[in-house]
């Protein structure tokens, strides 16, 4: 049986998690490969106690994994973009295949490992960057092909959604469950890229840009994180029939294209609001297919590096094949690719959204807020408004408003918060009925 040769840079969580699985279904891998997959070499800081390689070459300097003539395929589970780029590149100048996990080097410099990768007649693969081990990119590049993706909504940040859960469920703060998702290797080296939705913009924008055929445009992505939701927030969403998730949507509208991480309200009823802990869910909209939704684990050592073999495999199965006859990296042929001309502001984007408005209990103040609304052509569709707590001066007033420009909306929020009974921010979340 011919043999691929890999050569794995970095093994933290990915990195021993990728070398556990290889060991443990290295029969069912090479038998479904038709190649014995072999790990060459190792390049790693330090060895890991989780996984034993004690029998491999492991190396503390990773370039030297770029520049070994024995290796057929690099696997880069470094993180970061500024050596892991330099790593990559060295690796494809070297004319070596690809494999990575990571979506801050893909949404940041895809757009030129791909032009490096195509001129050395190379692949990258980087199915584990995006909803860890759900084949997302496969399906989205593959499986829905015959289809114009009209849009896609995910829970794609597996930290995230644990921190909402924890919180929602067992009353946890934010911090004590951030703490314990870090020490179950599912945070990012710097945990603000999670809990900030930037990890979710990275994987938004690689999604967005197979759905829709589009370049990378990681700065287009509008990104708001969960740092801001109150434990409160969580049970008024309960209340009203909603779970608040942190979303990634992409969209194609009349006007343009949406493309926004930030928490959500959804209705309860539907299957993504019910996706919990580390687990990710995605939610493609094709004019053909519908709906389809892909669930699974976001994050972790071993669910992550299902995605990461299953990439060493498809290189493997198509080393000896023209790279024209490959499925293309960005999703379509070179050539092919629309612009980025047509992506909206935020401001003018439109969805319903929630409201929490801190107000003296004074009369009157509910018909203040109804009219400022109303200017702006915004109605409100549920409300709820309990008794004061006995030494609360502050009634919160929850609203559920109709669908409506983000830049109207905004210009209510700017009306009721300069009037007199209003003593706090208004809290504000986006509604999405994902229908
Ligand atoms: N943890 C997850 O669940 C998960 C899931 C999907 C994707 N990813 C992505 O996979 C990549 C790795 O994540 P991780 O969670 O395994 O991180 P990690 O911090 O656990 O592991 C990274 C390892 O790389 C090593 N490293 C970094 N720079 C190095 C260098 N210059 N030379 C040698 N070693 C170096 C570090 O010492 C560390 O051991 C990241 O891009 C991450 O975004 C992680
Ligand atoms: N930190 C990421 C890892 C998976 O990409 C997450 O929590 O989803
Ligand atoms: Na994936």
């Amino acid at each position: 049986m011919p043999t691929v040769r890999i050569g794995i840079c970095g093994l933290g969580t990915v990195g021993s998690g990728t070398v556990n699985v290889m060991a443990r279904n290295c029969e069912e891998i090479a038998a479904r490969c038709g190649r014995k997959v072999e790990i060459v070499q190792i390049g790693a800081r330090r060895d890991n106690p989780d996984c034993d390689t004690s029998h491999l070459d492991v190396t503390r300097e990773i370039f030297e994994v770029a520049n070994n003539p024995d290796v057929d395929v690099l696997v880069e589970l470094i993180g970061g973009t500024t050596v892991a780029r330099e790593l990559v590149l060295t690796a494809i100048a070297n004319g070596k295949h690809v494999v990575t996990a990571n979506k801050a080097l893909i949404a940041e410099y895809g757009n030129e490992l791909f032009a490096a990768a195509a001129e050395q007649g190379v692949t990258i693969a980087y199915e584990a960057a995006v909803a860890g081990g759900i084949p997302i990119i496969k399906s989205l590049r593959e499986g829905l092909v015959g289809n114009r993706i009209q849009w896609l909504a995910g829970i794609i940040n597996g930290t995230g959604n644990y921190i909402l859960t924890e919180m929602r469920e067992k009353g946890r703060s934010f911090q004590e469950a951030l703490s314990q998702a870090q020490a179950l290797g599912y945070a990012e080296a710097d945990p603000t890229f999670d809990v900030e939705g930037i990890d979710a913009a990275h994987k938004l924008v690689i999604m967005a840009s197979l759905a829709f055929g589009m370049p990378l445009a990681f700065d287009k992505v509008y990104t708001e994180g969960i740092s801001g939701i109150a434990r409160e927030d969580i049970q008024y969403a309960d209340e009203l029939g909603y779970r608040i998730k942190h979303l990634g949507i992409a969209r194609r509208t009349e006007d343009g294209v949406e493309l926004r991480v930030h928490p959500t309200l959804i209705p309860q009823r539907r299957l993504i609001a019910n996706v919990n802990g580390v687990m990710n869910a995605v939610l493609v909209y094709g004019d053909a297919v519908g709906p389809t939704l892909y669930y699974g684990a976001g994050a972790g050592a071993e669910a992550t590096a299902s995605a990461v073999i299953a990439d060493i495999v498809d290189v493997a199965r198509t080393l000896n094949v023209r790279p024209d006859q490959r499925v293309p990296l960005a999703g379509v042929t070179q050539g092919s690719q629309g612009n980025l001309d047509d992506v909206l502001p935020m401001s003018e984007t439109k969805t319903s959204y929630y409201m929490r408005i801190s107000a003296h209990d004074k009369p009157g103040v509910m018909s203040q807020v109804a009219k400022i609304c109303s200017d702006q052509g915004i109605s409100i569709e549920a409300l709820i408004q309990h008794e004061p707590a006995e030494d609360e001066e502050l009634v919160p007033v929850v609203l559920l408003t109709s669908r409506a420009r983000e830049s109207q909306l905004q210009e209510a929020v700017n009306q009721i918060e300069a009037l007199d009974t209003i003593q706090a921010p208004v809290v504000r979340i986006r509604v999405e009925s994902l229908g």
